[in-house]
């Protein structure tokens, strides 16, 4: 069995215990190198967008607020780098559902880069006026992140998001997941670009 199957439950009641839990080795170094290069041709072919901040027709790209650009990856049409992610994504979703009841019908992903010196300020993933996002996740794709190269993923654990943080290193085969609605977080700046697939999986709005 492959050792996230055989770990997730332990994910499972970290999960439901603290809202939040690190999963190291998601995917192997080479489905992350995969991942990085699929991401890195659709950088290059010119597919990735400026990130907005808002919704729908407020949307707006705010180089104060975050510098990330992204392309949204094809639910209809998985890219073979991309099908151990789907695989796995799915495999959580139904332990998710199964255990913790989270009545989550589908899923949103996108390739994320920041060039380096890019950050996200601080924010919740859940819009005001929809509640849909159950839990982000997010999964790094860098390889041999260095602490000195930055780019942190600071998650403020108490309500306001004000007082006691974790840092978590954007490290290749690292996935965060944590409550949408709950876990206030930021993008450190990064010393150089930084990659990820990041996700949300939704109950039908
Ligand atoms: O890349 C990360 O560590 C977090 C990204 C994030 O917060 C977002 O895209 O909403
Ligand atoms: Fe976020």
């Amino acid at each position: 069995m492959h050792g996230f199957e055989q770990a997730l439950p332990s994910y499972i009641d970290r999960l439901a215990e603290d809202g939040w839990v690190v999963v190291d080795d998601f995917l192997n170094p080479a489905q992350i190198r995969a991942l990085r290069e699929e991401g890195a041709r659709r950088l290059e072919a010119g597919e990735f967008h400026r990130a907005g901040v808002g919704r729908a027709q407020q949307q707006s790209v705010r180089d104060d607020i975050r510098s990330d650009a992204v392309r949204w990856l094809d639910p209809q049409q998985h890219q073979p780098a991309e099908q151990p992610y789907w695989q796995q994504i799915e495999q959580l979703q139904a332990a998710l559902n199964a255990h913790l009841f989270l009545g989550i019908r589908e899923g949103e992903f996108h390739y994320a880069h920041y060039p380096a010196g890019g950050f996200y300020q601080r924010h919740l993933d859940r819009f005001r006026d929809n509640d849909a996002r159950v839990i982000s996740c997010v999964l790094y794709l860098n390889e041999d992140w260095q602490e000195a190269d930055g780019g942190q993923l600071r998650l403020w654990l108490d309500a306001e998001g004000s007082r006691e943080y974790r840092d978590i290193a954007p490290q290749g085969g690292r996935l965060v997941l944590f409550r949408s609605e709950r876990f206030w977080h930021a993008v450190q700046p990064a010393s150089r670009p930084r990659w990820s697939v990041t996700g949300w999986l939704r109950r039908a709005s």
